[in-house]
């Protein structure tokens, strides 16, 4: 079963659209979303939640439409922007006790349960929380009302490397028994390469690739070589820089031929978003 999927959606704003934007996510897995800054990544998920109208396409979650059955279907949506910024001078416990009255699965003992896993003391102001606290106060909420699928912007950014690992090892234990699925969209492409299964990925508004992580990575080839070997590889390259030893670029590898005398490596995900955005630079 798809817990999401995402069929030829457009939205224009007056400078920028999403377009034709379509792809799946298998239940019980997680995706990581990608793409540079202003690729459309916020817009997308904010279309996914019927948060802004889209202009044309379809996206289903859980099997339902997200417009016909908006009401019914938050109930089962976890989601989370950033931190929790308000009711800031509140407890956690006051702004819990207002949530939970929109919730008809919500269940307290769930909720107590992992405020102790994810060590929150419910008597702490809302302003006093670490922004990894609020990540896992959030993850707290969407949980205790049963949400299937957590659809999460930017998670781990501004958490210190532990506070990140800490909630990676969180989002892999949640998919484990298969009821729970996660997208989730970052710029901290180590933490995808830690616990996606599937990579998105989104430049100027466009879907480029959407796939099983390393099958999505092994797709592309990076290549480095002298500057002869350059010119026989660079009309199919996606971009690529020039440094003091020659060149690297990023190629697909479909147009590789991989019995050439030219080096080429599996790049990571930082690496393909880099290459990409070098691209875009090229195309201003
Ligand atoms: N309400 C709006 N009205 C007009 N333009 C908007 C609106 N919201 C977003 N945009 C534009 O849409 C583009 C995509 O923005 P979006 O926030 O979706 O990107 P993003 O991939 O999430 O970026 P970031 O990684 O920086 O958060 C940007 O150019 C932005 O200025």
């Amino acid at each position: 079963m798809l817990a999401l999927d995402i069929r030829n959606l457009n939205k224009k704003y007056p400078h920028f659209q999403l377009k034709d934007v379509s792809f799946q996510l298998e239940k019980g897995y997680i995706m990581g979303f990608i793409g540079a800054n202003g690729a459309g990544k916020t817009t997308t998920i904010k279309s996914i939640l019927n948060m802004v109208r889209m202009d044309s396409g379809e996206v289903h979650i859980l099997g339902k439409n997200i417009v016909e059955h908006e009401i019914e279907l938050k109930q089962e949506i976890g989601c989370a922007f950033g931190g929790v910024d308000f009711y800031t001078r509140s407890k956690m416990k006051t702004l819990t006790h207002v949530i939970k009255k929109f919730y008809k699965n919500w269940d307290d003992e769930t909720y107590y349960n992992y405020l102790r896993r994810f060590k929150l003391d419910e008597n702490k102001k809302i302003a006093e929380l670490s922004a990894g606290m609020k990540v896992k106060y959030n993850l707290a909420i969407a949980l205790s009302h049963g949400a299937k699928l957590l659809v999460l912007d930017e998670p781990t950014s501004g958490l210190d490397p532990a506070a990140r690992d800490d909630l990676l090892d969180i989002f892999q234990e949640l998919v484990l028994d298969g009821e729970i699925s996660i997208l989730f969209s970052t710029h901290i492409t180590s933490d995808l390469e830690k616990c996606a299964d599937f990579i998105t990925f989104i430049v100027n508004g466009q879907i480029i690739a959407s796939s099983e992580k390393n099958e999505f990575m092994e797709s592309y080839r990076l290549l480095s070589g002298n500057e002869s070997q350059l010119n026989r590889v660079k009309e199919r390259l996606i971009s690529y820089k020039i440094n003091s030893f020659g060149f690297t670029g990023l190629i697909h590898s479909r147009d590789f031929d991989s019995s050439s005398d030219i080096k080429a490596t599996t790049p990571n995900l930082e690496e393909i978003m880099i290459y990409f955005a070098k691209k875009e630079d090229m195309h201003v």
